[in-house]
């Protein structure tokens, strides 16, 4: 199995279970690792043969800036979905974090793994 990854992708949007955070945008982050096979796009340096991360980017970018989750477990589990079901991907990664959450940690956050490993 390969992988096609987004690193440090971020994002700002309203999430949170305190009222205060129903009034502001808070910024997170994720990486994402999808398993794929990229010799085909490697044969033929078509990027239509390839998991595109550019497509997935801009897609979740899209469907997190317009979200308004209470939970982080939420979004992560909605984004998973969107990997699964619109990129077929078989089996994915996911590290989603909410940086400014606690301030005296550098970060908190989730991490899953949801699919089959092929
Ligand atoms: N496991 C989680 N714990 C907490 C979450 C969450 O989404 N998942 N959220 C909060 C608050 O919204 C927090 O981020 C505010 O600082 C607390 N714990």
């Amino acid at each position: 199995m390969d992988l096609v990854y987004i690193r440090e992708l971020e994002v700002e949007t309203v999430i949170g279970i305190y009222d205060w955070e129903r009034e502001i945008r808070q910024r997170i982050n994720l990486d994402l690792e999808m398993g794929t096979d990229i010799r085909q796009a490697a044969n033929t340096e078509d990027v239509d043969n390839t998991l595109n991360y550019k497509s997935v980017s801009d897609r979740l970018i899209e469907f997190i800036e317009q979200s308004e989750f209470l939970l982080i477990e939420t979004m992560a589990e909605q984004i998973a979905e969107i990997v699964l079901n619109e990129f077929s991907v078989k089996w994915l990664r996911l590290r989603l974090g909410k940086p400014g959450a606690v301030p005296q940690a550098a970060d908190v956050g989730v991490i899953i793994e949801r699919g089959e490993r092929f």
